[in-house]
């Protein structure tokens, strides 16, 4: 299990500085909410993480592996996991088959890292098993053979977490993982965050608006301004803070 650390990670756009010289470590075993207004760098902070973006100064590694430098997929198979808003799909797939390729990506990926897993996955029956168990977990069993286009987009969403889930990283990635769900949407996806955080062997980052959803998840919180590491600490000295409840909650400036 490895630490996942930024250092002075900073990206400019022209002039502005939309993530400024981040530095952070993220435990294996703990879910860290990143929390900020509109518009602080949480997304952007998530893309240099990923490698979606190239930083302009600033390091990622994952235990002693320099990531830096490697593009999104060679991060991806490194071990660090993020869930996509639907771009990693397969439209004219099924729901099946989308899940099953993962699956078989992190056997491939297994085999790369030089793991001994041949044994386990190239039983046929196990990778059906495995991807079974996923389509339950996020309660798409039921639609298993439809074509993925044709999913509403809440099940599009849910499909999207049980790829990150099937690829089994070391660090799952979250950007509001609940946004645009319904009420019967949204629990199966908070419920197997709370699964994985359970497990206790996963780093989880979290970035969510919904302050109930981080105060329930959430080990520890850091907030982001303006591109810029603000508080980090425990949920309720960082939610008592005067710069969430001033920059963030807008409780201060309420109640003045
Ligand atoms: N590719 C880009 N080119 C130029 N500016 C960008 C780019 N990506 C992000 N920005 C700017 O960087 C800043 C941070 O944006 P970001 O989306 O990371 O914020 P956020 O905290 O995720 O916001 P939200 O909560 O609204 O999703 C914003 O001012 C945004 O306009």
């Amino acid at each position: 299990m490895s630490r996942l650390v930024t250092e002075n990670l900073t990206v400019r756009f022209g002039g502005h500085v939309a993530v400024n010289g981040v530095s952070c470590s993220f435990e294996p075993g703990t879910l860290t909410a990143i929390v900020g207004p509109n518009g602080a760098g949480k997304t952007t902070y998530f893309n240099l993480i990923s490698g979606q973006l190239p930083a302009s100064a600033g390091t990622v590694h994952l235990g002693d592996r320099d990531l830096s430098r490697l593009p999104a997929s060679g991060r991806t198979r490194a071990g660090l996991g993020r869930a996509f808003q639907l771009t990693n799909l397969f439209p004219r797939l099924t729901v099946l088959e989308n899940v099953r390729l993962a699956v078989q990506a992190a056997r491939d990926g297994a085999h790369r890292r030089g793991l001994n897993l041949w044994s386990v996955w190239s039983d046929h029956a196990a990778l059906r098993e495995r991807a079974d168990a996923i389509l339950a977990d996020i309660a798409l069993k039921d639609k298993e053979h439809e074509l993925v286009a044709n999913l509403p987009h809440g099940d599009q969403r849910k499909l999207e977490v049980a790829m990150l889930m099937a690829l089994e990283p070391q660090v799952f990635m979250f950007d509001e993982p609940t946004a645009g769900m319904n009420a019967a949407e949204a629990p199966v996806i908070l419920d197997l965050i709370r699964r994985l955080k359970a497990d206790r062997t996963k780093t989880i980052l979290l970035v969510e608006h919904k302050m109930d959803v981080v105060r329930e998840l959430a080990d520890r919180i850091i907030v982001l301004h303006n591109g810029t590491l603000v508080a980090d600490g425990d949920p309720a000295t960082v939610i008592a803070s005067p710069i969430v409840q001033e920059a963030y909650l807008g409780v201060a400036k309420e109640a003045a």
